[in-house]
């Protein structure tokens, strides 16, 4: 696994992490006792039949009948959101809209980008106290990145960030409450991140996990695993479930901050990345967060006597920064330090 934006420190900063890309250049049979992992949870095909649950594959949510307005599709398809966003916490998103051109130059430039010598790749890497570069990159929306071809990776935000805001659109539609504070939250200077990760094949792929388990720290994820081969795997019922979705789709997933907006209605999901041993991964990962200065809890509009706050207020620096302060990625213990 190389580059990483949301993860704590202790998760594997900088040398190792960015040094697997090399490790995996050597002609290895087994892995460095460094990357195996001991205590793996069971898999679907391990389970028994009892316990694998009725999940097949996540929902499938179409763009363009949900930009369609109000016809019967349109309804249709929101329920589907809604219950996607309730349910599980992620779905696919096909017709998202975005240029298929601009899809396949990002593919093609970060192949590219990966493949550069360490010390090339080097010259990007982060520096201390900066957020973007070889490792990290994150941006508020004003930001101007200046690594990579500026005009695919420019144009890339651009289009998901405009995707991004639409979702949430419809997200708050489905919840049935107004856009006005999600606006105020996301709009203008919201918070835009990106973590492109390299996963190289394994020569043991069943000892490794390429991206620890997880939930993101944000408001929705667009995830596109750009070369279309498969590794993300979901927590659902107590088992790892992979996902499997189309080529040209992307996968949206529901971050904790929106959980904590949706006051719990909506949930993000445990999930994590494996590798194999023949192919190896890119994906890219787009997360869309409140700008730094609001204040982030349960969106005023949907709390009632009824329904009372689920979740504490909290500065969205300092939820940030108290999660980058942490050791390593667990699960979704650091969202439920925030339940009252
Ligand atoms: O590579 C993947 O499929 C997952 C990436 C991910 O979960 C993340 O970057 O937060
Ligand atoms: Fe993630």
């Amino acid at each position: 696994m190389a580059s990483l934006s949301q993860l704590p420190a202790g998760s594997g900063s900088s040398n190792s992490l960015l040094s697997v890309i090399e490790t995996a250049k050597e002609p290895l049979t087994s892995v460095p006792q460094c990357y195996v992992r001991l205590q793996q949870e069971p898999t679907p095909s391990e389970l028994s039949d009892d316990n694998k649950g009725t999940f097949r594959s996540i929902p499938t949510i179409d763009m363009t009948k949900l930009v369609k307005g109000e016809t019967s599709d349109f309804a249709n398809q929101l329920e589907k959101l809604h219950s996607a966003c309730k349910d599980l916490g992620i779905f696919q998103l096909v017709n998202h809209g975005v240029n298929p051109m601009l899809l396949e130059n990002l593919e093609h430039e970060i192949e590219v980008f990966f493949k550069l010598p360490l010390e090339e790749k080097m010259k990007y890497a982060i520096r201390s106290g900066d957020v973007e570069g070889y490792g990290n990159i994150a941006k508020t929306k004003d930001q101007k990145l200046d690594w990579g071809d500026r005009n695919t990776l420019e144009s890339y935000f651009m289009e998901l960030d405009q995707l991004a805001m639409r979702l949430l659109g419809f997200m708050v539609k489905a919840l049935k409450t107004d856009m006005r504070e999600i606006e105020e939250l996301f709009d203008t200077d919201g918070m835009q991140s990106v973590r492109m990760t390299y996963y190289p094949p394994c020569p043991q792929p069943e000892l490794v996990v390429g991206l620890s388990p997880h939930s993101d720290v944000c408001g929705i994820t667009i995830l596109n695993q750009l070369n279309g081969v498969d590794g993300l795997q979901i927590k659902k019922d107590g088992a790892w479930m992979p996902v499997n979705f189309q080529k040209d789709a992307f996968v949206v997933n529901v971050g904790d901050i929106f959980e904590m907006l949706s006051n719990g209605v909506y949930k993000s999901i445990e999930h994590r990345a494996m590798v194999n041993s023949e192919k190896e991964r890119v994906s890219v990962a787009m997360f869309f967060s409140p700008k730094f200065e609001a204040e982030i809890g349960p969106l005023r509009s949907l709390i009632t006597p009824e329904n009372p706050p689920l979740f504490q207020g909290v500065g969205m620096e300092k939820y940030v920064n108290d999660f980058f302060s942490r050791l390593r990625l667990d699960g979704k213990s650091y969202l439920e330090q925030m339940k009252i």
